[in-house]
């Protein structure tokens, strides 16, 4: 690849190598849900013809008490106190999830309530004056209480463009507020992903080189934050290798099934750049600072058997009976009663939560002088000159 990156790029590489980052165009303010969205979409509730249920109404009600009043503060009612009780239990699994989260996630679950949106498991539509992003890169399916959110380039390896980024962190939002008991991540074609496209680092305009990093840190920081608030079991079915950022996800998951035919690989140090994902603080709890900094620092590749001794992976099997094996498993675990699902979840992960908000705003800080280094600068062009490969 490195070789062909090398012909086609040629005519700017001089621009690239300058400037290794991409433009973006999305504000941080074009993902979130104003006041008024807010507004728009209580009224909107009220125009409702069909009643939404009695799940759909206690998510409704316990994203707005969460968007108004912040974590749930009140006596828990007495067990025979039934509609409180489940109110109350509604409103409460939302743990400590943002006010701003909450909002957002309710604008979403209203809009995806009205006669003419799409179904809960699609990804939805942008606004009429926002430029709605390409879906065909990532497939999201909801169905037997598992939404999937499958990477879909398998002729670029699944890398993820600028795009895919801002696709995946809106079907995120959605998916923690429909109806699934679990989110699964996989890859189509032989490959999980190879992480970032390598591709988001050119076309950048001479004059722009210190926004688009700015801008480049904060999209990224907003993907990763959308995992670390993701209330719902996350599963990755790793089905083949993986490269960079969707390795250093995975200490954000609950649960990494893989094939034996998947490799973990982190290759930051030959790219001049450093961890993202928050690895710099779940890979060293996962599996010691010694086996963290092989992969993290000096971009040690390790096979599906490796990565589950050192806690990484959860189960690895056999590539012929993989696909079978996990969704088999993954279909019972969805038919677990789902607000437990979420409330052990958060018993898990919420004393972590503040420290890996700032863990990523610091690792994004971090990336965002990379990209502006003449290290980053010099390695990119040594990947992209030489013959081999990662
Ligand atoms: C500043 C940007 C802002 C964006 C928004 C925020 C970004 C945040 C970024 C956070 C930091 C992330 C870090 C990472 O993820 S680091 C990891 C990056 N990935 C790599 O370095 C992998 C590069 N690819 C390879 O080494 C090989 O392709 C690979 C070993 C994966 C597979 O080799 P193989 O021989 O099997 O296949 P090919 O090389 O022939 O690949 C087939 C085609 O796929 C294209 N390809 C593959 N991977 C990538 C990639 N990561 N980016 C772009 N394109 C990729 C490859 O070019 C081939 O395409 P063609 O058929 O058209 O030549």
């Amino acid at each position: 690849m490195a070789g062909r990156l090398t012909r086609r790029w040629s005519p700017s590489l001089l621009q690239v190598l300058r400037f290794p980052v991409v433009q973006l165009h999305m504000s941080r303010t074009a993902m979130r849900a104003s006041e008024k969205d807010f507004e728009n979409a209580r009224n909107q509730l009220k125009l409702l013809t069909k009643d939404p249920g009695n799940e759909v109404k206690l998510k409704l009600y316990a994203l707005y008490k969460q968007a108004t009043e912040g974590p749930c503060n009140t006596p828990k009612p007495s067990m025979l106190d039934f509609i409180n009780k489940a109110k109350w239990d509604a409103w409460n699994a939302l743990g400590s999830l943002p006010k701003e989260t909450a909002r957002q996630n309710y604008v979403d679950l209203v809009s995806s309530l009205s006669p003419s949106s799409e179904s809960s498991s699609q990804v939805k539509p942008a606004a009429a004056n926002e430029k709605q992003p390409g879906s065909e890169n990532i497939i999201v399916t909801s169905q037997d209480g598992i939404t999937k959110i499958m990477f879909n380039r398998p002729s670029k390896k699944n890398a993820i463009t600028t795009s895919m980024y801002k696709e995946i962190i809106h079907a995120l939002k959605a998916a923690s507020t429909d109806n699934s008991a679990i989110t699964v991540f996989t890859g189509n074609g032989d490959y999980y992903s190879s992480g970032n496209d390598l591709t988001n680092f050119t076309d950048v305009s001479p004059n722009s080189i210190e926004e688009t990093a700015k801008n480049a840190s904060i999209l990224l920081r907003e993907f990763v934050d959308a995992f670390i608030d993701f209330p719902k079991p996350l599963v990755a079915v790793i089905n083949g290798p993986a490269v960079g950022i969707v390795v250093t996800l995975l200490g954000l998951f609950d649960a990494v099934y893989a094939s034996d035919k998947a490799t973990f690989h982190t290759p930051f140090s030959e790219l001049g750049q450093s961890p993202e994902g928050c690895a710099s603080y779940t890979f060293p709890k996962i599996m010691g600072p010694a086996k963290a900094a092989e992969m993290l620092i000096f971009g040690k590749k390790l096979t599906a058997g490796e990565a589950c001794a050192q806690g990484l992976v959860t189960e690895v099997f056999p590539e012929s009976t993989f696909q079978k094996e996990v969704w088999t498993r993954l279909k019972t675990y969805a038919k677990l009663p789902t607000n437990s699902l979420r409330i052990s979840k958060e018993l898990i992960r919420s004393n972590e939560k503040e420290k890996l908000h700032a863990v990523n705003a610091e690792e994004c800080t971090v990336l965002q002088g990379r990209w502006l280094s003449e290290e980053c600068m010099n390695a990119l062009m040594n990947f992209m000159s030489r013959k081999s490969k990662l």
